[in-house]
């Protein structure tokens, strides 16, 4: 920061004299860049490292005592909900995966509910859920059976290591063997329902048809009919009429109007294990004194009408929020993408780990690192974004936590809410001085733990929960408000619980899940309503925030906001597990979303200058941070510009290379290398990955940012409403070429200031050098500036040239055997017209040639 700030007064105090323009430039950049650098640079001042003990958290809630003989399990339940949006780009096979994943999770059954969030709804998901769920009988009880890792069959039948290893049963081959059997007929029965639906869906229209025109030919004698016709529909096998939308594919495919489904798919479990037994034949594996039960999974398709705001994936999350709280309100709600499956099973162990601790209970959510599969080797697109989640996520830990990053994220009911933190009002000892909480004393101190724990809720600090206001915040469903109270009290930690010290009485704390009787279901489709929301303050202060393409960073913030705090929870084996755009065009269109979404949060009260006192100075820096990175595109790209600019001119961004100039430079540049290794040593990441990071942040920065900040500035201008585009992801089936999609070139837009960049460096490297060479009196060392810092621009755009080459970026020689010719040529032009000889001044002299 020392030398950084020098360096920056030495730069305003020497301007170029010969080339003002240049150096205006330049400085205003560099100026922007160091501000930058900062908000970048400061949250990451007191970064910690946690983990985790999973047997002191199956002694404290999983062993026998005097209360509890059996050693029952005390674990709060947990909702599980998964989104999926489009069975075309979310193939039914990944989600189906992900389900089977999460159905066998090693965390006790009656404690656990899935729910599926369908907001296609699809009769293709649906069927392919179904399907999930009968395989889940086979399946999940061999995986407790065999101790399989990781649980989802896909990825489990690919390892690459041998599977036979470590399995003691002597049974384990056969099984093996028939299970895989059966999971390659499921996914033979997956990928035939699309063609199944279509055909069973053409024989019931016609059908339909041919009914309604017998019926006309009975009225037609009483008098004319006009011509009926049918709506054309998709049938489910029973014959019955899909309420979701019309068809799987094609233009017909309306999403956006469709009535709210709900459909429990596996019933919840009874309360007590149920043991296979040896007479039991009808299965295919010997389950003798294996635990058979499943999770509940509940299938939801919110409803969606033509002229409501659905709020994307926010919507979606909400609605399934509610349902949830009427089946099973768990009081913890992991959330997952549908193609993020869980990868270490004990996963969510490891997140009650912190939650069920000693001061878990100021804890709105652990967040767990995003992890991918199937990216290119080299990580030509930094897919894996190491940096961002190995170093900047763990800086945060150390302040107020992590932000949350839209999946693999276990939430507090109750913080998704929009309560306040427990004990709120208090001054909190120790903690983090250092990162400039606030230490403000408590006003008063509060007497009696139950006044601590009343559920507070506003900005305002004396706006107490009043219960009286319940129905005008989350609506008036009185399943859904007499659930919440349930949800705080079952998701205290057991240290400080008030009721029992030494453990919870068995039984008292999980729900009857038989009440999920006709009522319950009925209620449940009525909050998924489109009108449920209406006048309510969902989306706006309770549950996943809208008007946001970055709803996840959003939702995050407000909680900070209101004084929780998060954790991030590195497992040793990655707790989950996803996929990430491997094309260029994919993931430059992931990135502008993304940074679509900052800006919006800059232009809204969700800017972090406008943070509540109780969020941490330190991670007010972070959150503005992610408001402001997109602007720093319009000074790279300037930036991108300056070194073909001197080129073309000659002139450099200072006058002469003066020592002072060049210290600095040094200075600065090794600082910055050592703090480079500092991060990379501490974080574990390799300097491979850290490169990419810096390259896929200057293809970022010079083209998705830049069309983001003018659609934010659209949107806040004009009103524009900003769409999202979902990420495809991969079915996994083309295992000939895993990553032929890294080599399809779709053109986009996004591609041009790249392109222009490079072009134009290359164009300026090659009319530098020949001016230079054809000059009387060569000037090397002006010269070298500017192609220094061409190279370096140059470098980092080298993966999105190859990107651009596609296939042919093996060999790639020809294409810069032509842009080499393209620029000589044109430099010779350039020579041509105009000879270095003398200074021939151009519009004033500012582009002056020695
Ligand atoms: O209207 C919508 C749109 C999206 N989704 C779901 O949202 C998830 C994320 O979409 P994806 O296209 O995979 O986005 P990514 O860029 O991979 O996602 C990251 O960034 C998003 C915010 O931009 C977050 O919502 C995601 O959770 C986070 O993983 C998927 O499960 C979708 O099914 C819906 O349910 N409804
Ligand atoms: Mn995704």
């Amino acid at each position: 920061m020392v030398v950084l700030s020098l360096f920056l007064m030495w730069r305003i105090k020497n301007p170029n004299n010969d080339a003002i323009w240049l150096w205006g430039m330049s400085v205003v950049c560099e100026l922007w860049f160091a501000f930058s650098w900062l908000l970048d640079q400061l949250p990451k001042l007191c970064p910690i490292n946690r983990s985790t003990d999973l047997m002191v958290l199956k002694e404290k809630f999983e062993t026998p005592t005097p209360n509890n003989p059996t050693g029952k399990s005390d674990l709060p339940g947990i909702d599980i909900f998964v989104s999926t949006a489009d069975p075309e780009k979310e193939p039914p096979l990944v989600t189906a995966n992900t389900i089977l994943s999460i159905l066998a999770a090693d965390y006790p059954v009656e404690k656990l509910a899935c729910y599926v969030s369908d907001d296609g709804g699809a009769l293709l998901t649906f069927e392919a859920m179904a399907e999930a769920a009968s395989f889940a009988n086979l399946w999940v009880p061999f995986c407790r059976k065999h101790d399989i890792e990781p649980r989802n069959p896909e990825s489990y039948f690919n390892l690459k290591r041998d599977p036979y290893k470590n399995k003691l049963r002597s049974d384990f081959v056969k099984d093996r063997r028939r299970v895989k059997r059966e999971y390659d007929e499921f996914k033979v029965r997956i990928n035939g329902l699309p063609d199944s639906i279509r055909r069973r869906s053409d024989a019931y229209h016609a059908r339909e048809e041919i009914k309604a025109m017998k019926l006309q030919r009975q009225n037609a004698n009483d008098e004319p009919v006009e011509q009926l016709k049918i709506p054309k529909a998709t049938w489910m096998a029973d014959g019955t009429h899909w309420p979701g939308t019309w068809m799987i594919t094609g233009p017909e495919h309306t999403k956006g109007d469709h009535a709210g489904i709900i459909q429990v798919m596996l019933k919840p479990p009874s309360d007590e294990p149920l043991h296979g037994t040896s007479d039991d034949t009808s299965r295919l594996i010997d389950l003798t004194g294996i635990d058979i039960r499943l999770p509940l999974l509940v299938y939801v398709s919110r409803e969606k009408r033509p002229g409501y705001d659905h709020n994307k994936k926010a919507g979606a999350m909400n609605a399934l929020v509610r349902a949830s709280a009427i089946m099973s309100n768990g009081p913890f709600i992991l959330n997952l993408d549908c193609d993020h499956y869980i990868y270490n099973s004990q996963a969510m162990r490891e997140g009650m780990c912190f939650m069920m601790d000693r001061g878990g209970d100021r804890l709105c959510y652990v967040q767990f690192p995003q992890r991918f599969e199937g990216i290119d080797p080299s990580d030509r697109y930094a897919n894996h974004n190491t940096v961002f989640f190995d170093v900047n996520m763990r800086a945060l830990d150390g302040l107020q936590g992590p932000v949350y990053v839209g999946t693999g994220c276990l939430f507090r009911r109750i913080a998704l809410y929009g309560f306040d933190p427990p004990r709120s009002k208090e001054h909190e000892p120790g903690c983090c001085s250092c990162c400039f909480g606030r230490t403000k004393r408590p006003a008063s101190v509060s007497s009696t733990p139950e006044e601590n724990r009343a559920l507070r809720m506003g900005d305002s600090d004396d706006e107490d929960m009043n219960m009286s206001l319940f129905p005008k915040k989350f609506g008036n469903s009185s399943f859904l408000v007499d659930s919440i109270p349930v949800a705080e009290y079952q998701g205290r930690p057991l240290a400080d619980h008030p009721a029992v010290k030494n453990g919870r009485p068995p039984g008292a704390l999980t729900i009857p899940r038989d009440l999920l009787d006709a009522s319950t279901v009925a209620e449940a489709i009525s909050v998924i309503s489109c009108w449920y929301e209406d006048k309510t303050e969902w989306g706006n202060r309770v549950g996943w925030i809208y008007g946001s393409v970055t709803e996840d960073v959003v939702t995050g913030y407000r909680m900070h906001n209101r004084g929780w705090k998060s954790v991030y929870c590195v497992t040793k084996r990655d707790a989950f597990r996803g996929t990430a755009p491997i094309n260029l065009t994919d993931r430059l269109h992931q990135v502008l979303r993304w940074a679509t979404g900052s800006v919006e949060i800059f232009f809204s009260r969700n800017n972090a200058i406008l943070a509540s006192p109780r969020m941490k100075f330190l991670q007010r820096i972070a959150y503005l941070n992610v408001g402001i990175y997109p602007f720093t595109s319009i000074f790279l790209i300037v930036y991108c510009f300056l070194p073909a600019l001197s080129l073309f001119s000659g002139q450099f961004i200072v006058q002469s290379l003066d020592v002072a100039f060049l210290t600095y430079l040094l200075v600065i540049t090794l600082t910055l290398c050592m703090l480079a290794v500092l991060e990379i040593k501490w974080s574990g990441i390799e300097l491979e990955e850290w490169w990419r990071n810096e390259q896929f942040w200057l293809i970022g920065g010079t083209s998705a940012h830049l069309a983001a900040v003018l659609q934010g500035l659209l949107k806040v201008v004009a009103g524009i409403e900003i769409s999202f585009t979902l990420t495809s992801k991969s079915g996994g089936d083309d295992v000939d070429d895993e990553f032929a999609d890294l080599y399809v070139v779709k053109w986009t837009s996004l591609m041009i200031p790249p392109i222009v960049i490079m072009m134009t460096n290359l164009i300026a490297i090659a009319v530098g050098f020949s001016r230079t060479i054809y000059s009387e009196i060569p000037q090397w060392s002006r010269l070298i500036g500017g192609v220094f810092f061409s190279f370096w621009v140059l470098a980092h755009l080298y993966p999105f040239a190859k990107g651009l080459m596609g296939r042919r970026g093996r060999t790639p020689t020809i294409v810069f055997v032509w842009s080499g010719l393209i620029a000589i040529t044109i430099s010779l032009l350039w020579v041509a017209i105009k000879p270095p000889e003398g200074s021939i001044g151009i519009g004033g002299g500012s582009f002056q040639f020695p």
